[in-house]
């Protein structure tokens, strides 16, 4: 059995920009306790009063599954153990089980702490021995275990001893500066577990990018218990990913663990804590990632439709992730027909209408488009290619204008825009005059352009003012080309149903800006459509 131990709230805590509010860290509990993780550090008592209320508020949570541990030093040099206030803030926290870290390495023992070898080997003794009296569990955080082994080993092993002989429950090897290689590891503990017969454990930070697979070698060597965080946040670079870690023990490995059926909920938990950072979920990370199952290229897209295995290395859903098709230039056929699918249309291989649609998004893409944050447009792009979609209005022109009257005022911009109704629409509304002619001003050209067009088409289509636009994003292709590039306009909407994107490019921006803003509008009459086709309400 191999114990999970997560300090995203300690050491996760410790990541440049992130700070997590109490109910953050609460929220996290919760999510790591379903998940099924062993023990939760939850922070340092003695470090700041969100800490502190922390401890007090996580007993009125009903965990079924974890163990919430406080985290401390040793106890301060030159102060006795029952008046050091960090130990007594954690003695205060009435937790299962308390980690505190202390000195492996001898350099940092008389530099750091400006101490005595043997003093730091009795702060050891004293701080572990006394805990033991208070708590089930107390685990041995050996700070700088891997350098301090290449320093001294004799004198590293012996840090561990202290430990021991004060009861702990488990000694932890830090590799604290993360710049340990996996063969390393290997060596060393191997060592360590012919001289210290006890429970170890690791905790790897990834200076080196190698704090997953110095975890697993742990492990392999005898490691009982692992600490990471999620998503690898912590001091530097980071600590070890338990989303990758935990799969890579109970799929690849074979170990006991967490049980498997709760790997489902590693994805969710992993998003959770990525939106609690507020920082963007990395595509890249494996398991968890948007892109860890995400494919791009035909020769892929091909392989894997007839069995995912091909380029999977293991089903997405085993870890709460999905499997996502991309169109892009790179595609073939066969993105055209799994997208098409996903998007319930079936499409056969040897269809033209494949084809066309293939060689449209092959040209688009050489111009400047791209449909991977815009399947707004791509899904239209697929149904009006497949007639499967009406022609809600067509532009009959538009004219737009800015204008900044002096130095202190503020420009402004106006728009007039003139659309056409299809005949067999404005019929059915009821609605005699179907060409529209209309203006609107906006603080800027983009702005003035949507408010004239949804002036124009609001009484033939009313829930367009459902619609806000949530980004909108400017790329100038070809950027050597100076002012003759392509701006590619992104823009992402919502109505609060659904959200979606659509693209645009043009030499001219608001030529692009018009594009994607027309065929956001267009998505959103689309999709109603399709809403009340199926009996549902488009006012949703
Ligand atoms: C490897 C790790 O990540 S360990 C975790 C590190 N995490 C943190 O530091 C975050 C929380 N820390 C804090 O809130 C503060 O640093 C506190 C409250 C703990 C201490 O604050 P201060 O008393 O102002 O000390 P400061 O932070 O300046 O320095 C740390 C002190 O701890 C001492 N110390 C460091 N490690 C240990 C240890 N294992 N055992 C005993 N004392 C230690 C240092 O020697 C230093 O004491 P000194 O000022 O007498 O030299
Ligand atoms: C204890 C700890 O966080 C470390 O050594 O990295």
């Amino acid at each position: 059995m191999v114990y999970i131990y997560d300090t995203t709230l300690r050491d996760g805590a410790q990541t440049r920009g992130i700070s997590f509010s109490l109910e953050d860290k609460l929220r996290i509990t919760e999510a790591l306790d379903e998940l099924g993780i062993h023990y939760i550090e939850g922070g340092w008592p003695g470090s700041n009063p969100k800490d502190l209320a922390y401890f007090e508020e996580v007993k009125k949570l009903n965990l079924k599954n974890s163990k919430i541990v406080a985290f401390s030093s040793t106890k301060r040099k030159g102060v006795k153990v029952e008046k050091d206030s960090n130990i007594q803030q954690l003695v205060k926290t009435e937790v299962p089980a308390v980690t505190v870290f202390g000195k492996s390495w001898d350099l940092h023992a008389t530099l750091g702490l400006g101490i005595s070898l043997e003093e730091n080997l009795e702060l050891i003794f004293e701080t572990v021995s006394y805990l033991k009296k208070y708590f089930d569990e107390v685990f041995f955080d050996a700070e700088h275990f891997f350098d301090g082994y290449k320093s001294n080993p004799e004198y590293a092993i012996k840090t561990l001893l202290a430990a021991k002989e004060g009861g702990a429950d488990c000694l932890v090897l830090c590799d604290t500066n993360g710049g340990t290689l996996w063969y390393e590891t290997e060596e060393i503990i191997d060592t360590v577990l012919k001289k210290v017969k006890a429970p170890i454990g690791i905790h790897a930070h990834n200076d080196s990018d190698m704090a997953v697979v110095n975890s697993l070698i742990a492990v392999k060597k005898g490691a009982i218990q692992v600490q990471g965080t999620i998503n690898g946040l912590g001091e530097r670079t980071g600590n070890a990913n338990l989303c990758s870690i935990i799969p890579n023990l109970v799929l690849k490995m074979g170990i006991k663990s967490i049980p498997e059926e709760n790997l489902k909920k590693l994805y969710s938990v992993s998003r959770l804590v990525s939106e609690l950072s507020n920082r963007p979920h990395p595509v890249n990370l494996p398991y968890v990632g948007e892109n860890a199952f995400a494919h791009k290229a035909g020769v892929h897209v091909s392989a894997v439709e007839k069995n995912p295995k091909l380029y999977e290395h293991i089903e997405p859903e085993k870890v709460g992730n999905k499997r996502k098709i991309m169109v892009s230039e790179l595609s073939g056929r066969s993105n055209i027909i799994s997208k098409a699918k996903e998007l319930g249309v079936e499409l056969s291989k040897d269809s033209p209408a494949v084809k066309e649609i293939l060689d449209k998004i092959k040209n688009l893409e050489a111009q400047g488009y791209h449909f991977e944050g815009a399947e707004g447009s791509f899904e239209l792009l697929l149904k009006e290619s497949l007639g499967l979609t009406k022609k809600y209005f067509e532009l009959k022109g538009f004219r737009v204008l800015t204008e900044k009257r002096s130095e202190n005022e503020e420009a402004y911009a106006e728009a007039t825009i003139k659309v056409e109704i299809p005949k067999e629409i404005a019929e059915e509304k009821g609605i005699e005059d179907r060409f529209e002619h209309t203006a609107a001003e906006g603080r800027g050209p983009v702005e003035a352009l949507d408010k004239a067009l949804r002036k124009a088409l609001e009484k033939f289509y009313p829930s367009i003012g459902e619609i806000k636009l949530t980004d909108y994003k400017v790329r100038i292709l070809n950027e050597a080309a100076g002012t003759e590039a392509s701006p590619r306009v992104l823009i992402e909407s919502t109505d609060g149903k659904r959200k979606w994107g659509t693209v645009g490019v043009s030499p001219n921006i608001i030529e692009a800006s018009w594009l994607a803003l027309a065929d956001a509008i267009k998505y959103k009459l689309m999709k109603d459509d399709e809403d009340t086709d199926r009996g549902g309400s488009s006012e949703g």
